[in-house]
């Protein structure tokens, strides 16, 4: 059978605080599945849930057909990182991954491959109460990976990581998906897991807003545009609104055309005798079509007016 996270009717309260509200998805082999939703939105809480740290009201949620709490070998089937600031301080990093490795039968070869593999080998007989906050995150990678498991749950896994640790980190999630093993991922930063996530389940106030493909998401939230470079913007504008087009600027020289399809955009201008160096399709960011999903299901909203930059300036 092939790895995966069943979860089904999860639901689960904290007093008047209902956390997750009734949700089902499933992770799925061989890919990395962002779980994305805002702060509070009850990420962190499925994940306990998921790993038998605490216990739901209803439902259910199944790794590799079966609850948590009933895997014999925990660390050989599923490894996870939540609160990587959750460390012994006083204890040195080898030891920390020692103590994993011991209680669950693994050797110390494993504990050496890991500390190589998240590049900790050379602090590994530092004190983790000395490490930075991207060290620490390093070695909560290094225990999540320590019984070789099929699955993998990874709780905000970027925060505190610098740019090469960032790239390093989605990297290594890319590649143990490409080796078949199912990747589970939370954030609650689109940008983190434009190049990283292959599906997303976004959830808002403890429900699933959207269970998509990533390539899908863009592609609905691209609507079809096409963005066109040219010196002569304005006329460009006016040609393209007045055939029915929606015309949105997007810098000096580029304009988004929502409503036409490529070609007839690229005769329109050719008739006007309006130069254009580019036309190519628009991608949305995966933040703009996340503000379009979620919009509504957001716990803390900013105060400041959000909106995809692409829709600025519109002349309709
Ligand atoms: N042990 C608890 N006791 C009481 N309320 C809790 C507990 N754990 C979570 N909650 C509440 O449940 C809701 C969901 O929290 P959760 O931490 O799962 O969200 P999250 O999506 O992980 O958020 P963040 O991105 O901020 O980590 C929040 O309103 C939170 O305050």
């Amino acid at each position: 059978m092939d790895p995966t996270i069943e979860v089904r009717g999860l639901r689960k309260r904290y007093r008047t605080t209902v956390a997750v509200d009734g949700l089902s998805f499933t992770v799925r082999a061989g890919e990395v599945t962002g779980f994305v939703g805002p702060n509070g939105a009850g990420k962190s809480t499925t994940m306990r849930l998921i790993l038998g740290l605490d216990s739901p009201d209803e439902g259910e949620a199944l790794v590799n057909g079966h609850p948590y709490r009933r895997l014999r070998t925990p660390l050989t089937q599923v490894g996870a990182l939540l609160d990587a600031a959750a460390l012994h301080p006083g204890r040195r990093g080898r030891d920390h991954l020692l103590w994993l490795a011991q209680s669950n039968g693994l050797g110390k070869r494993r504990v050496s491959e890991v500390l190589d593999q998240v590049g900790l080998a050379s602090a590994a007989r530092r004190r983790a109460g000395g490490y930075s906050l991207g060290m620490q995150q390093r070695l909560g990678i290094a225990a999540a990976l320590l019984g070789d498991p099929p699955i993998l749950l990874f709780d905000e896994p970027v925060n505190g990581l610098d740019p090469d640790g960032i790239v390093w980190i989605r990297g290594l999630m890319r590649s143990l998906a490409a080796e078949g093993r199912a990747v589970l991922v939370s954030s609650h930063l689109m940008g983190e897991l434009e190049e990283t996530a292959d599906r997303l389940v976004a959830i808002g106030r403890g429900r699933v807003v959207a269970d998509t493909s990533v390539a899908e998401l863009l592609a609905a939230a691209s609507k079809g545009r096409v963005e066109v470079t040219t010196a002569r913007r304005a006329d460009a504008t006016r040609v393209l609104a007045n055939a029915g087009a929606t015309v949105a600027v997007a810098g000096p020289e580029t304009v988004i055309v929502e409503g036409l399809p490529g070609d007839r955009v690229s005769a329109l201008l050719t008739e006007a005798a309006i130069p254009f160096s580019e036309l190519r399709r628009h991608r949305a960011s995966l933040e703009a079509a996340y503000m379009d999903l979620t919009r509504g299901a957001v716990e803390f909203a900013p105060d400041a007016p959000g909106g995809a930059p692409e829709t600025e300036g519109s002349v309709r």
